[in-house]
């Protein structure tokens, strides 16, 4: 398997921050270039660039969710506009034990993803091509990335969050999000932002902030 050199120090430094993964888990990080170069070639859902950086862009910028909730064995977790698979994919991989629903209202996209899922052996990962406002389930955790401002997307999920709260007080929605918050966040003032220079010293990514909005509408 060739990793282009900027991917391969990057896999490094996801080995570094996450230093307990397992040889499989290592495996499968390792595998996602490959996958998503090969399937980017038929249908195009990772511009070039971040192909070329796709363990820093996409990998370790999904990652930073792990950073502040390591999800329990049996949790839920939807993946509101995962796209070509994120924040999804790198953290039904770093959490074998947690169930993961990827929605995205393009099926081209969900056709890339779960060929990538099928590629991994991930038996965590369901899917569904529909827009997130039609799904009728309930989850512990809400996560996301890049998707809608922070008003409309938690108007869309507000009533998606489960009753029984596994992590106590921490279940809601966990998003990374660009751009100024402040306007954006001002109706939710138990939002915690987190910078993901907190995280990882090598965070220019172009989305820089996370939000954690702990939720209990149906609690
Ligand atoms: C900018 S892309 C981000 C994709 C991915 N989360 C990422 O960060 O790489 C936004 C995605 O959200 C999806 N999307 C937008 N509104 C949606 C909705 N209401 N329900 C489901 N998916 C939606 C779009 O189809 C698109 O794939």
């Amino acid at each position: 398997m060739t990793i282009f050199a900027e991917n391969l120090s990057t896999m490094l430094l996801i080995r570094n921050y996450f230093p307990d993964l397992s040889e499989l888990q290592i495996k499968q990080f390792e595998q996602l270039e490959e996958l998503y170069k090969d399937w980017n070639l038929k249908i195009n859902v990772v511009s070039r660039k971040d192909i070329d950086e796709l363990y820093l862009r996409h990998v370790l910028h999904s990652l930073a969710i792990a950073k502040v909730i390591s999800f329990q064995p049996g949790t839920k977790v939807m993946d509101v506009g995962t796209g070509g698979g994120f924040p999804g994919i790198p953290l039904a991989i770093m959490f074998p034990e947690t169930n993961f629903h990827l929605v995205d209202s393009i099926a081209k996209k969900l056709k890339v993803v779960n060929e990538v899922v099928e590629g991994l052996g991930l038996t965590n990962v369901k899917t569904s091509h529909c827009r997130v406002e039609e799904v009728k389930d309930t989850y512990d955790f809400i996560v996301s990335r890049a998707v809608a401002a922070m008003p409309t997307f938690v108007h869309w999920v507000k009533g998606k969050v489960a009753k029984k709260q596994k992590h106590e007080l921490k279940n809601g929605i966990i998003y990374l999000k660009g751009g100024e918050l402040g306007e954006e966040l001002q109706e939710f003032p138990k939002a915690t932002v987190y910078n993901l220079s907190d995280f990882y010293k090598e965070a220019f990514f172009e989305t820089k902030k996370l939000v954690h909005l702990p939720l209990k509408y149906k609690g």
